[in-house]
């Protein structure tokens, strides 16, 4: 799961994990967050996920980052913007309409730069990362966001020993330990989504649940 392993899953369009329509359980759940309009949301390894796009139409200013410029640049072009690019200490830092996104490692940014962020949408985040990778992203990355922030965090849960990942199962246990002495944890909604998903029963996999969470940083 190093960069190498991420940039050339974009440069050979093993993109497997992007959709063609935003998250659903997002449209369902983000308003029970009660964000305010204009507040900014964090999109952490965000791709170039349409979920950005849907947040900004919500209102929301959005914060991604992205390690594959491939992706950055596929996320403007196919909304038919055209990015400024400054520096950032983290990489570069694209802008257009509503949406910011720096091009570089998530584990780079600063708590300055996350300091405003009101929200945090992870779907396809947490469960890219690799165990000792969780526990890093948990007790660094998500340690920058300011008290107050609310977060809708998408997760799988499967039997591990059935598939190797990513995506990675990263049961509700491990979600309370990696997140539960700085933030307040409600499962939303656990859905069995096994028979949406025949590849997964290709290969072997017995059952298959995704599960949304609310997070409120304490
Ligand atoms: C499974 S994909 C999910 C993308 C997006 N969240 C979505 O739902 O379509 C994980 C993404 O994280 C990016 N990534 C992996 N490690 C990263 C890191 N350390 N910093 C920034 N981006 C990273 C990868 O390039 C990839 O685009």
């Amino acid at each position: 799961m190093d960069p190498a392993f991420w940039h050339s899953r974009w440069q050979e369009g093993r993109i497997g994990f992007h959709q063609d329509r935003p998250t659903p359980l997002l449209v369902e759940h983000w308003t029970s967050l009660g964000l305010a309009q204009g507040s900014r949301v964090f999109v952490p390894l965000c791709g170039k996920s349409l979920d950005m796009a849907w947040l900004a139409s919500q209102g929301h200013r959005v914060l991604g980052v992205e390690l594959s410029a491939m992706a950055v640049r596929a996320f403007y072009d196919e909304h038919g913007l055209a990015p400024s690019i400054e520096q950032h200490p983290a990489g570069d830092i694209y802008r257009a309409g509503d949406v910011d996104i720096v091009r570089g490692d998530a584990f780079a940014l600063d708590a300055d730069t996350l300091r405003d962020c009101a929200g945090v949408f992870d779907r396809g985040a947490l469960i890219a990362l690799p165990p000792d990778m969780r526990r890093r992203y948990a007790s660094e990355l998500y340690a920058r966001l300011p008290a107050g922030c609310r977060g809708l965090l998408v997760t799988l849960e499967y039997p591990a020993h059935e598939k190797a990942g990513p995506p990675f199962s990263v049961p509700e246990a491990e979600v309370r330990d990696l997140f539960g002495r700085d933030w307040r944890i409600e499962v939303l909604v656990r859905r069995d989504i096994l028979d949406a998903q025949p590849a997964f029963v290709a290969e072997g996999v017995s059952s298959r649940h995704t599960v949304a969470y609310r997070l409120e940083r304490r």
